[in-house]
């Protein structure tokens, strides 16, 4: 055997040796945190408290064991040595044993860490070398190093492949990896960033936008503990994406992140689609003003306020009832909790009425009897008082007969009373404040002046429709309006895909993150055709002036760059002033095939079924215009590869795409084109394109 060959076994047992440790250490973490957990479960409880303070406890305990669980996949994948000798492994969580000065695996988000990922020849940040080690199961499998301090290779040192280039040529499974034993330099300084504030990163497809966003995620997790103790949310644009992406963050042991879409976060089922048009105008944030406008108009805009308590009427003028309105609006509550400060207000001012009425009554009853029996009743009244031995017995004041606080207890319970509120500040329902905003262009030109009659005219729905995409931050919105802020916020949020964002769900997105700590990552050349803004200026301005800060990934590891030279046409008609990413990687050129529209289907089955006999372990998928997807589906499709509309193709992967009917997926809808750049950059390894029919030839020859 060669001598290099028996270095490398030979460091690999070395390797081994401490993966075996910290295995050992891991499983008796584990063991010990299930057996406190079951202790605890035992436990009896004599009182609220002592459950909840269990609950508490098991629940700290389910959740630690859940992180240590989700470690245990390469648990270790790194390790850097300092010119000094000083030895540290780098792993998905930090491991240490008593007080050891060194800890026998670092959390890659620890500072001691960073090196790993930022260190180069030019800059090797106190490192000679270093390692990175494939590990399947628990067994090491080989080691890698990278010699950064300029010396040549000693015994011991096993220079060879990069580990990305193996990470990338692995085969997709359908679920992202984490990246992050191949975290590059420019992904790792975004994603240790120190800036607590708004990050927006944009890069071409496979820049690792998605990568840095989920690593980003869980670094704020373990470096800011004050967002961490808020949650994290990470928003994506559909369940396809975040089933895509949702191992990525157990894997690196965070269970503790909140995955979800807008209509998931608002709770609401959408269960009709609508035209982009329609969206696209929906998602102005005009809407928000209009519905804060036709809220506002229900919030006793004018009028006197009449009800009837006990045998009176009392009548309480406009200026009386305007006071009120006013008392409600400063106290900055949403509109249904407001109602109570305004009705509190008017059943003072009636309650101060009947006072009023009564001390006149009473005195009107003396003097009518003065004036019947000459007699001063309360001269009277003081003499018995006095008789009876209350020697200062003070002249009664006709208001202490009045028990103003048993009259507005009666008056808050009182139906008729609240009958009146209601007419002049409704209780509210989210529902109720969208429909009648769009249910005619009458109210739409009251409350929505600065838009187009035609404009209007689309907006304008049926009252029993069902609820669209669209709908979903108008109802949050309205919700915000009438009920409060929501009840949940998080202490950061990470928005992936966020070009798809309109100005209202960037409004939902604001009031889940009153600290503004944000990653944002995306590419307007990407954008769906609900998109408004044309780059994050214009998308973020309106909430967050120019308050982040952008930065850009500029190497692809997905897409070959042969496939991403097919689409420097096309990106330069979406996206002008873009420059196209560079890849790493290379591969076959792509292949653009046609058929005739009555054999779409056969010719789809039949390439297909010949990349899988070629290339048995690759995840293939099929991507098409949506209208087409039912028709391939009924061709069993399936069978091969998956069938992913057009519309839902923004950030998946695959090892192989064939486009289906390109010119088809530019037309679908607006800004067509950019739907096809997506599904062009899908595939890590072959692109394939069947155009249809002789208009389709002219439309591959532009892509
Ligand atoms: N540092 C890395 N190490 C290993 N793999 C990486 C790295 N960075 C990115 N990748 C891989 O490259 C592919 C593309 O990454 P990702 O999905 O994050 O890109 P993206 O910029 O979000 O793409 P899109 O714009 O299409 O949504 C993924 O398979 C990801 O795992």
């Amino acid at each position: 055997m060669p001598q290099f060959n028996r270095d490398a076994a030979g460091q690999v047992e070395v390797e081994q040796a401490h993966v075996a440790a910290m295995y050992r250490l891991l499983d008796e973490r584990l063991a010990d945190a299930r057996a406190q957990l079951a202790d605890v479960l035992r436990s009896s409880t004599d009182s609220a408290g002592e459950v909840y303070a269990r609950d508490v406890a098991a629940e700290h305990l389910a959740r630690r064991i859940r992180g240590l669980e989700g470690a245990e996949e390469g648990l270790a994948f790194g390790r850097v040595d300092g010119a000094d000798g000083t030895v540290l492994h780098i792993g998905r969580l930090g491991l240490r044993v008593g007080d050891r000065d060194l800890p026998l695996l670092v959390d890659w988000r620890a500072d001691a860490a960073r090196p790993f990922y930022e260190a180069t020849t030019v800059h090797p940040m106190g490192l000679r070398r270093r390692r990175h080690l494939r590990v399947e199961g628990r067994a090491v499998r080989a080691v890698s190093d990278e010699l950064l301090d300029g010396s040549s290779a000693a015994v011991g040192d096993i220079v060879g492949d990069g580990p990305l280039t193996e990470a990338l040529e692995a085969r997709r499974t359908g679920r992202m990896r984490a990246a992050v034993a191949t975290l590059q330099a420019e992904q790792d300084a975004i994603v240790r960033s120190p800036h607590r504030g708004v990050t927006v990163v944009q890069g071409g497809p496979g820049t690792g936008k998605t990568v840095v966003a989920l690593h980003r995620a869980a670094y704020v997790l373990y470096a800011f503990p004050g967002a961490a103790a808020r949650g994290v949310l990470v928003l994506g644009p559909n369940t396809r994406f975040l089933d895509y992406v949702s191992q990525v963050l157990p894997s690196l042991g965070e269970n503790d992140v909140l995955l979800a879409t807008c209509a998931e976060l608002a709770g609401v089922e959408p269960a009709a689609v609508e035209s982009f048009d329609v969206a696209r105008l929906k998602g102005s944030s005009a809407l928000a003003e209009a519905l804060a406008d036709l809220v506002h108009s229900l919030q006793a805009p004018a009028g006197a306020f009449v009800v009837r308590a006990g045998q009176q009427s009392v009548r309480l003028e406009r200026g009386e009832v305007a006071a009120a309105r006013e008392a409600a609006l400063a106290s900055g509550l949403a509109h249904n909790p407001a109602r109570e400060v305004f009705k509190e207000h008017l059943i003072d001012a009636v309650t101060d009425a009947l006072e009023r009425g009564a001390v006149e009554a009473l005195e009107q009853i003396d003097a009518e009897i003065a004036e019947s029996t000459g007699m001063d009743l309360d001269a009277a009244a003081e003499a018995d008082l006095r008789a009876l031995g209350f020697d200062d017995a003070p002249a009664a004041d006709p208001a202490d007969a009045f028990d103003a606080d048993a009259v507005r207890a009666d008056l808050s319970g009182d139906a008729h009373v609240d009958g009146a509120v209601e007419s002049l500040w409704p209780r509210l329902t989210p529902e109720v404040v969208v429909r009648d905003l769009l249910a005619d262009a009458r109210t739409l030109a009251r409350h929505l002046p600065s838009l187009a009659g035609d404009e209007r005219s689309r907006l304008v729905r049926s009252p029993d429709a069902a609820w669209t995409d669209a709908d979903v931050p108008l109802l949050d919105e309205a919700t915000a309006l009438v009920d409060g802020l929501p009840e949940r916020s998080f202490g950061h949020v990470v928005v992936d895909e966020a070009q798809e964002l309109t100005g209202m769900q960037w409004r939902m997105v604001m009031r889940r993150c009153p600290a503004r700590s944000m990653t944002l990552v995306g590419d307007f050349a990407q954008a769906g055709p609900a998109t408004a803004a044309s780059d994050w200026s214009q998308a973020l301005g309106p909430h967050l002036g120019n308050r982040f800060s952008l930065h850009t990934l500029t190497v692809s590891y997905r897409t070959t760059q042969e496939i991403l030279a097919t689409t420097h046409g096309l990106l330069a008609r979406i996206a002008p002033s873009q420059t196209p990413s560079r890849s790493i990687r290379h591969g076959d050129p792509p292949r653009h095939l046609t058929a005739c529209s009555h054999s779409v289907a056969t010719t789809v089955a039949g390439e297909l079924r010949a990349q899988a006999a070629s290339h048995p372990d690759d995840l293939l998928a099929v991507i098409c215009a949506d209208d087409r997807v039912e028709e391939l589906a009924c061709a069993d499709v399936a069978r091969w590869a998956r069938l992913v509309p057009a519309s839902e193709a923004r950030g998946l992967e695959f090892d192989a795409i064939v486009v289906v009917a390109p010119e088809e997926i530019a037309a679908a809808r607006p800004g067509g084109e950019r739907d096809l750049y997506v599904a062009l950059t899908r595939a890590t390894k072959r692109l394939c394109t069947i155009a249809v029919n002789s208009a389709s030839q002219h439309t591959s020859g532009r892509l």
